[in-house]
């Protein structure tokens, strides 16, 4: 059994990857923290944990996660590069769920996160996340970047063309629409049933954080600079992202069914659907997938990709555990089984 250790579990990402592990065959709960409801047992405030977790929130105390062999952070960014190192040297492994390791220059993670970077000197060590790309290297990692929500559902979007060699990748854009939860759990006026339901706004337009994350994943991933717009957009629904991606294609003789089909057939967690087809969040709401499809719009030379992943889950806790796996050799898609609920 790995013994596993959560700082920050009373966030929506901290209480979604706690459903995960409690499912999972091969991990023992050693800690879950929160400073505002240490010594409150996880079960009393969420319910849905009874008879599954039985541990109480405690203080985030350095001596009781360095017992872990691994400690995941499901923390506002800025917390775990500040106890990453001596876990590390302790022999524990982290998975960070916020942007702590994602970006690989400190200058440009300091400008977009507004704050300076605790330990630059692990930014290199840092392995991106995102099994589709980096399985390897996240096999053989210590610490590991999850990535972005948004940034998942993009990169895994654009990655078949982005490999194919000959597209201009001078103008891509992102149109990205996300739930509510995407904001976190903190009380906040502007994630008001009152303010969001029956409305649909754009932000983030001058500037998302996750533009410098997506752009750097999609340039190492092509060598080549790449031209990006995101908009993100917040929409009244509580879990999903919905990307739809936008790139000029000159070669009209490209099968793109078979290029998505070919790059994506061994990957458990991302599903090529049919041809025509216009995946829907809910199709994988509380489950690991990405779902595709890829289009060809009409009489024009543009490719129009639709991907669908819930934030929380491949966009967060269940990535996080996936790649949990992978650094422990275990099966890949263990404890990651779960089928969307419908409706
Ligand atoms: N929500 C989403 O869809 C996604 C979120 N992420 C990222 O994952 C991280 C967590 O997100 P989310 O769950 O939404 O956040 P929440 O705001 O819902 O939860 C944050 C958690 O961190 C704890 N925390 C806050 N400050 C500290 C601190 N200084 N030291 C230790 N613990 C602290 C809180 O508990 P307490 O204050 O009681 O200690 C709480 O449990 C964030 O970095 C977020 O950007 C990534 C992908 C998707
Ligand atoms: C709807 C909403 O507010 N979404 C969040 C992104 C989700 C997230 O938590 O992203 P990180 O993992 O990079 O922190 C936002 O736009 O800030």
């Amino acid at each position: 059994m790995i013994k596993v250790g959560v700082v920050g579990g009373t966030g929506y990402t901290g209480v979604e990857l706690l459903r995960l592990l409690a499912l999972h065959p091969g991990v023992q709960l050693e800690a879950v923290t929160s400073r505002g409801e240490a010594g409150t047992p996880v079960a009393d405030l969420f319910p849905n944990l009874r008879g599954h977790v039985d541990l109480d929130f405690s203080e985030p105390d350095p001596e009781r996660l360095a017992a872990c062999e691994l400690v995941f952070f499901a923390t506002p960014n800025g917390i775990a590069m500040k106890m990453t190192e001596s876990l590390l040297n302790a022999g524990v492994k982290v998975i960070d769920l916020a942007a702590d390791f994602r970006l690989k220059d400190p200058a440009l993670w300091e400008a977009w996160y507004g704050m300076p970077h605790a330990c630059p000197g692990l930014l290199e060590e840092a392995v991106y996340g995102l099994p589709e790309v980096n399985r390897k290297s996240i096999a053989d990692a210590r610490l590991v970047a999850n990535p972005g929500c948004y940034p998942t559902a993009v990169q895994l979007g654009f990655m078949p063309l982005l490999e194919y060699e000959g597209i201009d990748l001078s103008c891509l854009i992102a149109d990205c629409k996300s739930g509510v939860s995407g904001a976190g759990r903190k009380a906040a006026v502007g994630t008001l049933l009152a303010e969001t339901s029956e409305s649909f706004k754009a932000y983030g337009v001058p500037g998302h954080r996750h533009l410098p994350e997506i752009r750097q994943g999609l340039e190492t991933v092509s060598g080549q600079q790449v031209g990006l717009t995101f908009v993100p957009h917040l929409t009244p629904m509580i879990r999903g992202i919905h990307a739809t991606l936008y790139l000029q294609l000159d070669d009209p003789d490209l099968d793109l069914q078979s290029l998505f089909e070919a790059r994506y057939r061994d990957e458990p967690f991302v599903d090529v659907l049919p041809a025509g087809s216009h995946p829907e969040t809910r199709s994988v709401k509380g489950a690991n997938h990405c779902r595709l499809a890829v289009h060809r719009a009409p009489a024009s030379n543009v490719v129009v990709v639709l991907s669908v992943i819930d934030n929380l889950v491949k966009g967060a806790a269940g990535q996080a555990l996936q790649n949990m796996n992978i650094m422990f050799g275990l099966d890949e898609a263990a404890g990651l089984r779960g089928i969307a609920l419908l409706p």
